[in-house]
Parts: C-alpha cells; structure tokens; sequence
C-alpha cells in the first residue's frame, strides 16, 4: 500500500486532499504463548503485514468510517454523542469503541472525523489485526485532536475494547506489540509489571516465515475461555500450599515441588505449560541476545510441544505444519503462533531455502489436509504511528 493510494482512495470516498496518514502492524508472537493472562513473559514483534488509515476531523458530530476491506459493507456512520456497540456496525465498533473509551478517560475529542482503512492482515489467522485496528484509531485520533495521550494508555484502551466493547477475553500481549513494536527488534514483556525490553531481532542469515493454515478458529473463543479458566483454578489450588499471585511467580522447581496440590491431570498440565513456557520465553530471549539461534529454536520447538501436549491448543493443521517445519532442512525453529486452534505458525528458515521451504511443507499441508496453506515472509516493524502530518 503506498501513500498516493491510500490519498487517493480518500479522495474518492471523502473528498478531502490532504488526510492525516497512519500506520498500525500486525504482530506474531516468537515465544510466550498463553502466558499474557498467567502473568508470564511474551516475546512478540510488530510485522510489516498492517492496516494503513487516513483521516480528517469534521466540523460537526459525526463519524464515518470506511474499509477498502469491507467494500459492501460501505461507509458506517455514527454520532460522537451515541457510541454504543451495535451489532450491524460490523467491524466498525472496533473503531468506535476506541473512541469511546478515550472520551471516557477524559482526553477531548471534540469533533467528529471520517476514517478510511486498508489492511493486509488476513483477517482471524491470528496475527492481530483486530489489536492493529484498535492502535490505528488511538494513534488517529491522538493525532487529529493533538492529545497528550502516551502509547501505553492507547494499548490499555485497546484491551479495554476488546475485552469490554467486542467481548474478547484476551490478555495485552496483542495491543502492546502493535503499539510499542520497534523495526527488526522484538519486546520482552513481563505481563505481570508491563516491563518490557527492545531486544535487536537478529536472525543471522534467517528469515520469519509465517504459515497461515487458513483453518477458521471456530473453538478459539470459547477454548481460550476454557484455558484461562482452567488456568485460574490451578492457580487457585496451588495457592492452598504456597504464596503466590500467578502462575508466572513460579518456576520449574517450585511448580514440580507444589504440583500435586492440583490434584487432576488436566489441570497440571496446563499449569505446567504456563509455568514452563514463562520460563521458556525468557531463556529464549537470553538466547537472542547470546546470539545462539540454535538455543532459540530448540525453546521454539518445546513451547510448540507444550501447546500441542500439555495445553492442547494446536489442532492438526497448525500440527502439520510445525511438524513438517521441523522435518525440512535449514530450519532453526518452528511453533504455532497466538491463540490457536487454527490461524498461523511460525518457522525461522535460512533466507536461500525459504522457497524450498514453502514448496515442500506447502506440499504435504494440501496434501494432509485437504486445502493449501499461504506462506508470507515477514518483516519486523515499527509500532502504529502517523505515517505524514497534514500539510
Ligand atoms: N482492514 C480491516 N478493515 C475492517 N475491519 C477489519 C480490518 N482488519 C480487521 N478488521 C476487523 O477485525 C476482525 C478480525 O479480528 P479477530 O480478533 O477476529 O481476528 P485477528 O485479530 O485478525 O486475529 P487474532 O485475534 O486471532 O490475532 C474482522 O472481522 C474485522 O471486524
Ligand atoms: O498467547 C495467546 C494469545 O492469544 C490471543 O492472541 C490473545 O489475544 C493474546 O492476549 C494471547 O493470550
Ligand atoms: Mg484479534
């Protein structure tokens, strides 16, 4: 998407010459899966693969949006002073949910605006398009009425809207990689204190390759629910025999040692993996910053391992694809990325095989599983930002 077009493509449908542009990314994950809501450590990065904006305020009340993904659905309009979630305005509540809640902190959106997008996010596959949508509205409408509002408060107010507004319980792993994402570095993230670190992305040689299964994750709402309350009556147990206020304060020796208190398979499973994948991830930063690809792909490799056994959120396209990642030549790592049950996994690959890479596990996919998968090498990007001031 280039900024000619995207002007353009305004021009066309609001008339306006000069928008405001901006920029939201999309995000994978590298390790720290389930972890964001136990209170662990993630290890994302913003990806190229983003929704671009362009926006200008209006004189009076009202807000009109529009998608160049959502042709029929044409331009969606409400008023500032009604910003209730209705069903029939589709993917716009994203948008005006954001607007919502940073009316409600306080910040003075005195005006209304009109708003056309354009993604290249696959929508639902798990690469946070829907966290991308929510950063791109803070970062517009932080901009159009010059608000003195930070990036963290916007990814707070992202959550905020996907948790209370659309009704999506997850955690901030996808709010923060998009808004804070910096190019070619990925973010530890302690969830716990919202600490984080910008750690150089650097991948000797290698590329990210992000495998789309194009499953539809129909069990991915109502599965992640099941886990985070899963998660939560484990930790419930465990607390009967010693102090802690998430899964994330222990490590593997403490876990082992307190474990039975669980007292039901399924449940120390799942405890195990948030315990173990915590402690994963940040071995795997570590890793990253040693320089030692060959350790960060082995942990790649566990935490799939732990999603598919202990937690149970792969499936067998997302298993099919990790587990032939695995069998091919010049491959450091390999795992599913973000919720599960569908959507997309990842594999670092050296950058000469990727196009043997993609042949071979593409192959096998079709074959296994009836449909092709898609392949996209992804490029590690900034945060959402505005992309050129009016001028
Ligand atoms: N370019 C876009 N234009 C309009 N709406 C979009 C666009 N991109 C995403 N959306 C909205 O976000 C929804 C997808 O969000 P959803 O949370 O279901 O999936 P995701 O965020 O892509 O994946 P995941 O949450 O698994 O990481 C779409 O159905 C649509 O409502
Ligand atoms: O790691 C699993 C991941 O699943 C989804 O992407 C959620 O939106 C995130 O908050 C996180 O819980
Ligand atoms: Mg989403």
């Amino acid at each position: 998407m280039d900024k000619k077009r995207l002007k353009e493509a305004f021009k066309e449908r609001f008339g306006a010459t000069h928008p405001h542009l901006f920029f939201a990314p999309g995000r994978v994950n590298l390790i720290g899966e389930h972890t964001d809501y136990n209170g662990g450590h993630v290890f994302p990065c913003a990806i190229t693969l983003g929704t671009y904006g362009a926006a200008v305020k209006r004189e009076d009340g009202q807000i009109n949006l529009y998608s160049e993904n959502f042709p029929d659905l044409g331009i969606i309009s409400f008023y500032l002073n009604d910003l209730q979630y209705r069903k029939e305005d589709n993917w716009a509540n994203y948008p005006k949910g954001v607007i919502k809640y940073m009316k409600e902190a306080g910040y003075n959106v005195s005006s209304g605006m009109d708003i056309l997008i354009e993604g290249n996010i696959p929508n639902g596959a798990g690469l946070s398009s829907s966290a991308s949508i929510e950063l791109l509205t803070g970062v517009i409408v932080k901009e159009l009425f010059q608000l003195d509002i930070d990036q963290l408060a916007l990814i707070k107010i992202g959550q905020k809207v996907e948790n209370a507004f659309i009704g999506v319980n997850s955690g901030i792993m996808d709010q923060f990689a998009v808004g804070m994402g910096e190019k070619d570095h990925a973010l530890l993230l302690d969830t716990n204190s919202l600490q984080y670190e910008k750690i150089p992305l650097e991948l000797h040689g290698n590329v990210i390759v992000i495998m789309n299964t194009k499953k539809r994750r129909e069990l991915a709402d109502s599965k992640y629910n099941e886990r985070r309350s899963e998660c939560e009556e484990a930790l419930k147990r465990l607390q009967t025999v010693i102090d802690i206020d998430t899964l994330g304060d222990l490590n593997e020796e403490t876990f082992e040692t307190h474990r039975e208190a669980i007292h039901d398979d399924v449940l120390e499973r799942r405890a195990k993996h948030a315990v173990y994948e915590n402690q994963r991830t940040i071995k795997a930063a570590q890793a990253l910053k040693d320089g030692d690809l060959e350790a960060f792909g082995q942990l790649m490799n566990d935490s799939h391992l732990s999603t598919e056994k202990d937690y149970e959120v792969t499936g067998i396209e997302l298993d099919t694809l990790v587990h032939e990642a695995w069998k091919q030549p010049d491959v450091v790592g390999a795992r599913m990325t973000g919720a599960g049950f569908g959507g997309c996994a990842i594999a670092i690959v050296k950058k000469e095989a990727v196009e043997r890479f993609v042949d071979e596990v593409g192959k096998v996919y079709e074959k296994e599983i009836g449909h092709p998968a898609e392949f996209y090498v992804a490029q590690v990007s900034d945060g959402a930002k505005v992309l050129k001031e009016l001028k």
